[in-house]
Order: structure tokens, then C-alpha cells, then sequence
């Protein structure tokens, strides 16, 4: 097996050479080549058509290294062998899908090779375009660039600037003076048929962002309000990296006497739940699976065809081949991108609740606390005696106020006697009590448990 660590124009003399000179006449053998296949469709139909001369589809093995990881491989699972998953994968339950990919750092002396290519070509249109195909293929696979549509004249382009001492794409010695290469690209895709018609993929990628993240974002329609107000949509969210997690975002009853909503989320974070689970590196997986003869995670020639079509146009619009070569928006090393974006995302439907949404980790005991802290109960080691103190308080006068309900004073008997507990056992007294001083229980905290 032959792994073509090497830049692409000498990728289809090296393929002739260990063709010629190498080649095993009883054996098995194989060649893996990885991006750049191309710079566009025509390029890459040149590059193929040149390789197939030597190797056969059989054995060329087309890499793409997210085809690796293991939360790639997840979304197949999670969409066939989930009928709850499967019933509500489609333009009815669906309003909008971000493909994401952020990293916090720049070119960083790569610029030479990034420079030529821009993010569009490093990442959109093999990594997010991959992942993408995953989550909406039907069963078997169809995948065709007739039916893919890109948003070209509404692409949201780039490039980083230099921000609390980091330094910009252009000061980067390695990038040519002027480059109007773009760091950041967000664009729409649109699929033409009946399961995904008018649903928008948005899929973003950019370098020296706030953060290293990839991540699916499926984000649900909203139900019909009816007797909750502000309920927030429900969103599944495919962590790819970095701490792979699955979770689904819902709303659910505030624990508690009263009929109030709160987000929450249902939670599968891989290193709580599979604490032990080995997850092998993406490529680790790719090259075994390339010794062992496995095709079904590389590339197809088709399907690579199919993702230059889709992206030539826009590629060539960013080359200058169509006209003026676009200028892209400065953003700061370390934002989340150009200022538009959040334009962006909104105008293809994303809303993003707008009491910025914590993840909980709290308990019931915490929570009830939290309540009485609101009501100006004091955080230290004798806290727990006055939150003691003001359940009772509570009660009683929750008692009184509904005293000639029965289900009310039933649920406050069930409380007292947790208060009575709570006060005769030691470490319910001191552990749920006392909240620790990291921000839990802060009155936005409190507000927010409310709502
Ligand atoms: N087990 C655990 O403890 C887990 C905890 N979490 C945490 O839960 C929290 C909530 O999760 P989640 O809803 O996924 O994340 P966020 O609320 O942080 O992000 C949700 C979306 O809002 C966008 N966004 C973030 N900041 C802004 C902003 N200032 N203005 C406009 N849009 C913004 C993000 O965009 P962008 O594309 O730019 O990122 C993203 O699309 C996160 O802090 C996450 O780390 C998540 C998973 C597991
Ligand atoms: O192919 C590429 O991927 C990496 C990101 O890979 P990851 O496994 O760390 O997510 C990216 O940095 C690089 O620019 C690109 O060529």
C-alpha cells in the first residue's frame, strides 16, 4: 500500500513510477491519495482520468480523513437504527441544519498551500460537503449535483485580521502581500427533492476563530405555543470534536409545584457515558480500513465529481474567473467570524433563544436552593440551616395558599418531608446546600430556572 504523502503535481508521476517499477505482479496493491484532487472540476477530472491510466478504481483509495471520525460514522447510526431519529429527519420537523467547523488558530506559516487554496477548497467542499451527504442521503445512497443547489451570490467570505496581539492572514509571512484568499466562508446549500425541499444547510467554516469546534446543529421548527410563551426550539447537536457528545435540546416542566417550562437537554457526552471507550484516531480507522480492502469510507470518483460541481462555480466567482475577485470581510483573530454572521445564519431561519442557554450542572436539591436563594437566602457554610429554613417557609405558606387543594397539599406534605430529611441527614444538610462558588445559583442563574 502506497500513501501518496506528497503535493499534487507530482501526484501522476509518482502513480506511473510505482506502477512501472514497484508494482507487485502477485500481491495485492493499493494507493491512497488525499486532497488536493483538483482545483476544479475540470482539473480534477484531468488529475483522475491521469491516474486511472495506472491505478484502478479498485485500488485507489480517495482519503478524507472526517470520514474517520468516529461521530461522522455516528450520524449513520444515529439516523437508521433510531425510528424516533428516522420519523422527524425531514422538511417537515426540520427548519434549518449548520454544518460548523471553527479552529482557533491561522495559517501560522501554512499560507503558501493555503494561500492557493482558500478555506472553500480546505474544508467546505470535502469535509462539511461529506458530512453533509451523510446526513441527508436516502437509503441506499443518491447523491447528485443537479439536485444540490448553492446560495453563490449570498456567500459570506472572510479573512482574519490581527487582534490582542495574534496576527493577521496577511502578516503572515508565507501569504502573498494582498491576498484576498478567504479564512472564512459561509455559505447555503439547498437539496432538491422531496425529503429536504426549502430546508437550508448552512454550512461555515473559518480559521483563527473564538474557539475549536465541528459541529452538526440540526436546529426543529417551533411548536405552537399555545399556553407556554418563549418556549425555545428543540435542536440535536452532532459534536464532532473536540469531546464527542450527541444532545438534544427540549424543553421540559420546571421541577417544582409550578407548571413552568425550562430548556434542558438530553445529554450524550461520549467521556461521561463511554468513560472507557477507546476512540481511534480517524486516520488509524482510514488506514486499517484501507489494508482490510474496505471502500465504503473513502471517496468515490462520482461523488468527487459531484463536489467539484457543486462548488466550481463559486470557486471560480472567488478566483476572479467571473469578474472582480470578491474582497472578504475583515474579522478579528479569535471572533466567531465576520460581523454579518449572525445576519447570515437568521436569514436562512437559525433563531438563537435569546436568554443565552447554560448548560445545567445542577441537581434537584441545587435547583430548589437555588429558588430560596433567589428569595435572598446566603451562600457559606451555614447556608444550609437558613435554606432549610426558608423551605419550610415556602411550604407553609404554599399551604396556605392552597390549602383546599388536595394534589397542592399532598406535593407540600411529600416536600415536608424532604425538608425533614434534609435537615436530620448530614450531607444533604451540608453538600446540596451549600452551592459551590462557581456561578451556579447567581441570580441570571436563578432567573434563568425560572423561565
Ligand atoms: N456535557 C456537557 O457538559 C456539555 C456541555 N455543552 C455546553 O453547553 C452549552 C450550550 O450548548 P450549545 O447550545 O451547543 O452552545 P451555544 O449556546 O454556545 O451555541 C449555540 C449556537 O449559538 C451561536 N452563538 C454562540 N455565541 C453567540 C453569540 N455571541 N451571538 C450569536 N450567536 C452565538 C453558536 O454559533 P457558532 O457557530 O459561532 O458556534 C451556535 O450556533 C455550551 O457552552 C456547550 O459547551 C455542550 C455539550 C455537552
Ligand atoms: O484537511 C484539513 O483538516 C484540518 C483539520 O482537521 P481536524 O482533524 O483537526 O479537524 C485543517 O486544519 C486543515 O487546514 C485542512 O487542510
Amino acid at each position: 500500500m502506497f500513501y501518496f504523502a506528497l503535493p499534487p503535481n507530482v501526484f501522476v508521476s509518482v502513480a506511473k513510477n510505482i506502477k512501472e517499477h514497484c508494482y507487485a505482479e502477485t500481491g495485492v496493491n493499493r494507493i491512497i491519495v488525499e486532497k488536493p484532487l483538483g482545483r476544479d472540476l475540470d482539473s480534477a477530472r484531468e488529475l483522475s482520468n491521469s491516474l486511472k491510466q495506472y491505478w484502478s478504481e479498485e485500488e485507489t483509495y480517495r482519503i478524507d480523513h472526517y470520514l474517520g471520525k468516529e461521530m461522522v460514522k455516528n450520524i449513520l447510526v444515529l439516523r437508521f437504527a433510531n425510528i424516533a431519529m428516522a420519523s422527524m429527519w425531514d422538511k417537515s420537523h426540520i427548519s434549518n441544519i449548520q454544518i460548523t467547523f471553527k479552529e482557533p488558530f491561522g495559517t501560522e506559516g501554512r499560507g503558501g498551500y493555503f494561500d492557493s487554496f482558500g478555506i472553500i477548497r480546505d474544508v467546505l467542499q470535502n469535509h462539511l460537503l461529506q458530512v453533509l451527504s451523510i446526513l441527508t442521503m436516502e437509503r441506499p445512497v443518491s447523491f447528485s449535483a443537479e439536485d444540490i443547489r448553492d446560495e453563490k451570490e449570498d456567500t459570506l467570505l472572510g479573512q482574519y485580521v490581527g487582534a490582542d496581539g495574534k496576527p493577521g492572514y496577511l502578516e503572515d509571512d508565507t501569504v502573498p502581500r494582498g491576498s484576498v484568499c478567504p479564512t472564512f466562508a459561509a455559505t447555503c446549500l439547498w437539496i432538491k427533492n422531496e425529503r429536504w425541499e426549502g430546508v437550508p444547510f448552512i454550512l461555515k467554516a473559518g480559521k483563527a476563530l473564538n474557539e475549536a469546534k465541528v459541529e452538526v446543529r440540526i436546529q426543529f421548527k417551533d411548536v405552537t405555543q399555545g399556553i407556554f410563551k418563549d418556549i425555545t426550539r428543540n435542536e440535536l447537536i452532532i459534536r464532532i470534536q473536540p469531546s464527542e457528545a450527541v444532545y438534544l435540546k427540549m424543553n421540559t416542566k420546571t421541577p417544582g409545584l409550578q407548571t413552568r417550562a425550562m430548556a434542558t437537554e438530553m445529554d450524550l457526552t461520549y467521556n461521561q457515558r463511554f468513560a472507557d471507550a477507546k476512540i481511534p484516531e480517524a486516520y488509524e480507522a482510514l488506514i486499517l480500513d484501507a489494508l482490510q480492502g474496505d471502500h465504503s469510507n473513502f471517496v468515490r470518483n462520482d461523488e468527487l465529481d459531484v463536489a467539484w460541481k457543486i462548488f466550481t462555480p463559486i470557486l471560480h466567482w472567488i478566483d476572479g474567473q467571473s469578474g472582480a475577485r470578491p474582497k472578504p470581510t475583515s474579522y478579528p483573530y479569535g471572533s466567531r467570524g465576520p460581523a454579518e454572521l449572525n445576519t447570515f445564519v437568521e436569514k436562512y431561519g437559525y433563531h438563537r433563544s435569546p436568554s443565552r442557554y447554560e448548560w445545567p450542572v445542577t441537581n434537584l436539591g441545587a435547583q430548589l436552593i437555588i429558588d430560596t436563594k433567589s428569595l435572598g437566602a446566603t451562600r457559606g457554610a451555614g447556608s444550609g440551616v437558613r435554606n432549610c429554613f426558608a423551605f419550610v417557609a415556602i411550604t407553609v405558606i404554599a399551604e396556605r395558599i392552597d390549602m383546599n387543594h388536595p394534589i397542592i397539599a399532598l406535593v407540600c406534605a411529600v416536600d415536608i418531608v424532604f425538608q425533614a430529611y434534609a435537615v436530620c441527614n448530614w450531607r444533604m444538610f451540608w453538600n446540596p446546600f451549600v452551592l459551590p462558588a462557581d456561578g451556579i445559583g447567581t441570580p441570571t442563574r436563578a432567573c434563568q430556572l425560572k423561565h
